[in-house]
């Protein structure tokens, strides 16, 4: 695939994320970290308000969630790193500075993989932040409300190298990096929820011409917004070079009604952080010993176990193994204040789908349950997928009655609607329920390839079909196959839907050749 724009300018993209550790504390403080739903101000202490006399304490699990972050991200862990002073003076932060790695980060060198484009996008640094606190302001009063419950909460500065070339790449870099982070347990990784921003930077040049100056668009909270701000900042980079004019280096904001960028700030008024070292904080030391231990209890990264679903699981397609992890990637985290987290609701798609392939069952099949039936069906009910819609057992055991041949598979589906519209207990057997709604097949009706008997419903309903479709019986006799389809709906709607398509096709067609 060209990387290259249809009239030959080439898109340069470098991504700085801030992911939201998810740790119970705050990063220098012992408040609690808050969730969305806390009533505001009620989730920081005296240091987070910074009161006169009150220090920085680092919290240990903090560092070792942002080690796991680094590790995923193959970055190289640095035994030194220190902390600095950013300052900026804005109601949101209340000491008048941010704690943050700017002289030298915990993590440099890093790499990760776009599955998709089978790209690698180096990772240039990640360096330790707080966050701020949340202002909102009434611009009918003139008054600013600040919501502290944020204030210090850990950050991840996750840094690219500018290896991104297309708005398409950027998107699947920041789904990537989000199902990395939730597969290692660092952060919820919600971009509508805050716990992930990014501010993305672009420019434009010529291949093999020194690159353009870059626009850094700020504080994106999704990836259709970024998506939009890319191309919007390369049409607009293309008319002013176009126009023979350069592009002037600045921070940019997202219009979310108008999807276009627009200038915040030029160089030239950027404001100066004065950083320097905190003095409260010394060097964050963190040895080789600490690094292996965290590494091996590392649990598997999406790369990892999309390679051994692929290989463990025959005739499961790639296409398979990436609704089923996205599904996971996505999944929606339901926030449980009092207890101090978020949790997820059941099992993931993934596990579901190795629960039930136990090893009598084929699974493509059960990938194919999954994938088109039930989530075919969540979807026009507009739910999104749970384990506990269908217990592993039920959607085992009507995959079993289907395969068995003891329903149809239009009955399974029907089934499976029946069990998604209405509260059916977990402990309720399918065979039992397929038996309430009277769908369950006759033994002798069960075995296709058995064709009988005076008594056989379906065989009658063959029978009748023959006779009620004269014209289509004369064309499949005359060789014309397809027309068999209408005369299998016919025989369908006659049994309304209870027989095997199989067993119809082979009555008909020895009856026809027969006779
Ligand atoms: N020519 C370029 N075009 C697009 N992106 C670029 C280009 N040069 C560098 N970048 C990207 O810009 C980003 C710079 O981020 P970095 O955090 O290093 O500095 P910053 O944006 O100046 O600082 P701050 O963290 O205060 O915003 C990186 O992701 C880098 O890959
Ligand atoms: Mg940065
Ligand atoms: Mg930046």
């Amino acid at each position: 695939m060209s990387r290259l724009l249809l009239d030959g300018w080439q898109v340069v993209i470098g991504i700085e994320t801030h992911a939201q550790i998810k740790s119970r504390l705050k990063l220098f403080s012992k408040a609690p970290t808050a969730l969305l739903n806390h009533p505001v101000n009620t989730r920081y202490n005296a240091f987070d308000a910074s009161f006169p006399g009150t220090l920085p304490q680092l919290n240990r699990k903090c560092i070792n969630l942002a080690l796991r972050a680094a590790l995923a991200l193959n970055c190289s862990v640095q035994t030194r790193s220190s902390f600095d002073r950013k300052h900026y003076f804005y109601s949101d932060q209340p000491v008048g500075y941010q704690i943050t790695q700017h002289y030298a980060p915990f993590a440099l060198n890093g790499r990760i993989t776009l599955p998709k484009f089978d790209l690698p996008v180096r990772i240039k640094q990640i360096q330790l932040e707080q966050d701020t606190a949340k202002s909102t302001f009434n611009p009918r009063t003139k008054t600013s409300f600040i919501d502290l419950n944020r204030v210090g909460t850990g950050l991840l500065e996750i840094v690219t190298e500018p290896d991104i070339r297309s708005p398409e790449e950027a998107a699947e870099y920041v789904r990537t990096l989000q199902a990395l982070l939730r597969a290692v347990g660092v952060s919820d990784g919600n971009m509508e929820a805050g716990s992930l921003r990014c501010d993305v930077n672009v420019s434009i040049n010529r291949p093999g011409e020194p690159p353009g100056t870059r626009c850094e668009i700020k504080n994106l909270n999704s990836v259709k917004f970024m998506v939009a701000a890319i191309k919007h900042e390369i049409e607009r980079q293309k008319t002013i070079l176009n126009s023979s004019e350069q592009v002037p280096q600045e921070t940019r904001g997202f219009d979310q009604d108008r999807w276009e960028t627009f200038k915040l700030r030029s160089k030239e008024d950027a404001p100066d952080y004065r950083y320097m070292p905190d003095p409260n904080l010394g060097i964050l030391i963190i040895d080789q010993t600490r690094v292996e231990q965290i590494k091996s209890n590392l649990p598997p990264l999406p790369d990892e176990t999309r390679e051994r679903l692929l290989n463990q699981y025959r005739g499961l397609t790639a296409n398979n193994v990436d609704i089923l992890m996205n599904l996971d990637a996505n999944r929606e985290i339901n926030y449980d204040g009092d207890k101090g987290g978020s949790k997820l609701d059941g099992v993931g798609a993934v596990a579901y789908f190795e629960e039930l392939c136990t090893p009598d069952r084929d699974p493509k099949t059960v990938a194919n349950w999954i994938t088109q039936n039930l989530l075919g069906q969540l979807s026009s009910l507009d739910r999104p997928f749970s384990s506990h819609h269908i217990p592993t057992s039920q959607m085992g055991e009507l995959i079993d009655l289907v395969t068995s041949g003891q329903i149809t598979r239009p009955s399974g589906k029907l089934l499976l609607k029946h069990m998604l519209t209405n509260d059916i207990p977990a402990t309720i057997s399918m065979r039992e329920l397929a038996r309430e709604l009277d769908v369950l097949l006759a033994p002798s009706e069960a075995s296709a390839s058995t064709i009988s008997s005076e008594d056989d419903p379906v065989y009658h309903a063959c029978l009748r079909a023959i006779e009620a479709l004269p014209s289509e019986i004369t064309a499949i006799r005359a060789g014309n196959a397809n027309v068999m389809n209408k005369v299998i709906g016919w025989v369908m709607r006659e049994t309304k839907g209870k027989a095997d398509v199989k067993k119809v096709r082979e009555i008909i067609n020895n009856s026809i050749h027969s006779s």
